[in-house]
């Protein structure tokens, strides 16, 4: 059972190897900022979870039909995350400034991490079923300092994540608590897949393709 992960996401790559699943990668390169305006032209304010939602079904839409020529024959995944804090939608700062400010209006407090799921049933390299879900976290940070705060921005990581900040890498130490599946907050709920492919059909287990 192959599954093409339509994401340049480490962490998401990295999840589903620890969960026993070794996709096929296969970039998206959607404009994630361009869908956004174009759908908020349209509809006005996405909130949170409209938006990680159309993000996602737009990276597994995007590699749908073939793949160096072969048709994609499989299950195809997009994911995307976003971070909530006191009703602003953030995704990823890229600049250092921009981190600084997140961190000093988010310590000591509660923000929620959203993340958005479309599986695409792509067997015999036909799109025959999508289903798709979001999940939500709550994510607590520590009261850091501003000398923590300014170390971790010089390591980069906050640059190029969602909320400018991991649970599962130097960030940890800076999370005091989650509330909800803690794969929703690395990028990829593992129990909404789960659910996901239960609706198309698919055991978890059959999905096992890779020794540990
Ligand atoms: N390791 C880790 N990564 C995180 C965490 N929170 C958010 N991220 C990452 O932040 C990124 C959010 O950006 P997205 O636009 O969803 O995905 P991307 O990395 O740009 O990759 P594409 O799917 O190709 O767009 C993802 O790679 C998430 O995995 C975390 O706690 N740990």
């Amino acid at each position: 059972m192959r599954l093409y992960l339509a994401s340049t996401s480490p962490a998401r790559l990295a999840l589903l190897r620890a969960a026993g699943i070794e996709p096929i990668v296969v970039p998206s390169h959607v404009d994630e900022t361009a869908a956004v305006l174009a759908a908020e032209a349209e509809h006005g304010p996405l909130s949170a979870d409209a938006m990680v939602q159309l993000l996602a079904r737009l990276k597994a839409e995007a590699v749908r039909g073939t793949l160096d020529g072969e048709q994609l024959d499989g299950f195809i995944f997009g994911g995307d995350s976003a971070f909530e804090l006191d009703g602003a939608i953030y995704g990823k700062p890229h600049e250092p400034e921009v981190a600084r400010e997140r961190w000093l209006a988010q310590r000591g407090r509660t923000g929620h991490l959203h993340s958005g799921h479309w599986l695409i049933d792509h067997r015999n390299g036909v799109e025959n079923q999508a289903v798709g879900r979001t999940a939500v976290a709550a994510v607590t940070f520590a009261d850091v300092t501003d000398a923590e705060i300014d170390a971790y921005i010089a390591t980069g990581e906050p640059l190029e994540v969602a909320g400018a900040f991991t649970i599962d890498s130097l960030g940890g130490p800076f999370i005091t608590r989650v509330d909800g599946d803690p794969s929703t907050v690395v990028g990829l709920s593992l129990a909404t897949l789960r659910v996901l492919f239960g609706e198309l059909g698919v055991e978890w287990p059959s999905l096992w393709n890779r020794a540990l």
